[in-house]
């Protein structure tokens, strides 16, 4: 059997356009498919301009926080729409990239919305095609098909709904709300919250649980509230849900679960995410979903048709963009070099982009405790940049040791370049090193990441009784 390609990617986000690009280096010949943005998620509506947002929201009290070293700055007024052009232009000009560097590395682009017509036939709906490929084809065959084609906020379902917006607007809103009611405290409710917060807005941070960021160590989740709380312009309403969305010309009401109601310019669900598999047309090549709606894949991301894969966000495993990397990476290799590329996915680093910002790599201690005893090195202290200044911004530094083995099985950070710190920190987590090799580390001084190689007093050890 003869095919047209012997590779076509459905989506250009971080793991199609990285599994394209690497399987075309092999020498494959490939093909990917694009419905909306050549990037995707991460650098349309996602981690870059998210970034960018962040940034611009902390030069306000950094302006304030320079008082106490001797300057005279004014804080002055943020003009909100000469912050979205700058973002857009960037994205573009990152778009016009994502597209030269596919057709430089040889893969054969298609503009539309792609769907299995059987496992080795694709069908792309309303396609524009790229000049490099002007045959006008809307069916493409291939020996192997990868779908990566990420995910979408899951909006609730409550009256009033279509009041509310999502992160997919949020990026483009034409003014910055000077009230928002945020509903979510995963990672979009929680870095939303700091922009508006720190771009001048009065942030309302819904959430179900008494803390935010579930699923992190409980420690780390109590130290982050305790920073929202000192971070001025964010009210956070725990243990609430909403109920129902009302407008009144251009005033919302956001109605909680205890009867309370909120006034609010925009109303914003941070409510997570699902995998983007309508209209995909699964059923035609077999390919079987969980009841979550997630691609099943087994360990090499293969599916229940065994020339169709799927990586990133579609099988909701880890939805973090160099996790989709990863997976479109080892996948091209595995399938067109014959290599195995190994990663190390349970020391996953994460990191919450928050002022200040929150990451973790490695277990929580409500995790590590299940597989036997631990013990658990804490140190507070305010950095020493905020000796001088109003503000004073805690730093909050947690290690996780294997009692048995002295592997250090969970490190966590909240506080200033926590991210940054992280990620080299991320490496001796991955390599499996001992608290001894941490202690042997000499430190740079002064930092606050010297506190990580410095940890001597066991805080507590704890176990699962
Ligand atoms: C607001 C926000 C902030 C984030 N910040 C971070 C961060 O700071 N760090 C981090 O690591 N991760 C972050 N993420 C998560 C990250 O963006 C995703 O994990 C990542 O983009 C997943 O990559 P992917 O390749 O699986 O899918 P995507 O990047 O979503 O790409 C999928 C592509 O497939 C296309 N597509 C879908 N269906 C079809 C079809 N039928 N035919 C053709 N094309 C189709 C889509 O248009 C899309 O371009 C953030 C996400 C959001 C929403
Ligand atoms: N910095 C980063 O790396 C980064 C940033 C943004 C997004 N992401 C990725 O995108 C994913 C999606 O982000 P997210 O913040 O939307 O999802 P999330 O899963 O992190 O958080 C969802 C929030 O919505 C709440 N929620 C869910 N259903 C609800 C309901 N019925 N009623 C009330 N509250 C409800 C949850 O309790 C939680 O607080 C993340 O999990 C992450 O993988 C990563």
């Amino acid at each position: 059997m003869t095919y047209d390609f012997d590779l076509i990617v459905i989506g250009a986000g971080s793991g199609g356009v990285r599994c394209a690009r690497i399987a075309a280096g092999h020498g494959a010949k490939v093909a990917i498919i694009e419905k909306q943005h050549w990037g995707g998620t991460c650098v349309n509506i996602g981690c870059v301009p998210k970034k960018l947002m962040m940034f611009a929201s902390t030069f306000g009290d950094l302006v304030e926080d320079s008082h106490g070293y001797g300057w005279d700055t004014q804080k002055g007024h943020h003009h909100w729409q000469q912050l979205i052009q700058a973002k857009d232009k960037e994205i573009n000009r990152l778009n016009e990239i994502y597209v030269s560097m596919l057709q430089k590395a040889g893969v054969t682009i298609f503009r539309g919305a792609a769907s299995f017509k059987d496992a080795h036939t694709i069908n792309i709906a309303q396609s524009v095609l790229s000049e490099d490929n002007a045959q006008g084809l809307l069916n493409i065959t291939a020996k192997h098909i990868v779908i990566a084609t990420g995910s979408s906020p899951s909006i609730l379902d409550v009256e009033g709904k279509e009041h509310a917006i999502t992160s997919d607007q949020a990026f483009y809103l034409k003014e910055r709300p000077q009230r928002v009611s945020i509903v979510g405290s995963g990672y979009i409710g929680i870095e939303f919250a700091g922009i508006f917060a720190g771009l001048g807005s009065q942030v309302d941070l819904v959430y179900r649980q008494p803390l935010p960021l579930r699923g992190f160590d409980q420690d780390m989740r109590q130290a982050l509230h305790d920073a929202i709380a000192a971070r001025s312009g964010i009210t956070q309403h725990t243990g609430r849900s909403p109920v129902k969305v009302s407008k009144d010309g251009n005033v919302y009401q956001l109605h909680l679960d205890n009867g309370e109601v909120i006034e609010t310019d925009c109303v914003f669900f941070a409510t997570g995410r699902h995998p983007n598999i309508e209209g995909l047309g699964l059923e035609n090549a077999q390919i079987e979903i969980t009841k979550k709606k997630q691609i099943i894949v087994n360990d090499d991301f293969v599916t229940s048709a065994s020339n169709v894969y799927a990586i990133g966000d579609v099988i909701d495993k880890i939805n973090l963009t160099p996790v989709a990397i990863a997976q479109g990476h080892a996948l091209a290799d595995r399938l067109f070099a014959g290599k195995v590329r190994k990663s190390a996915y349970d020391a996953t680093p994460k990191a919450v982009f928050f002022y200040p910002p929150l990451a973790s790599v490695g277990l929580s201690e409500e995790e590590a405790e299940q597989k036997g005893e631990v013990e658990i090195y804490i140190s507070q202290f305010t950095s020493m940049k905020y000796v001088f200044t109003e503000r004073k911004i805690k730093t909050y530094i947690k290690m996780i040791v294997d009692k048995a083995s002295q592997n250090v099985v969970g490190l966590h950070m909240l506080g200033d370049d926590a991210p940054e710190i992280m990620q080299g920190f991320a490496v001796a987590i991955a390599a499996g090193l001992t608290k001894s090799d941490f202690d042997q580390t000499i430190g740079i001084h002064p930092s606050s990441a010297e506190e990580l190689v410095t940890l001597r007093q066991v805080t507590r050890t704890s176990q699962k009784s």
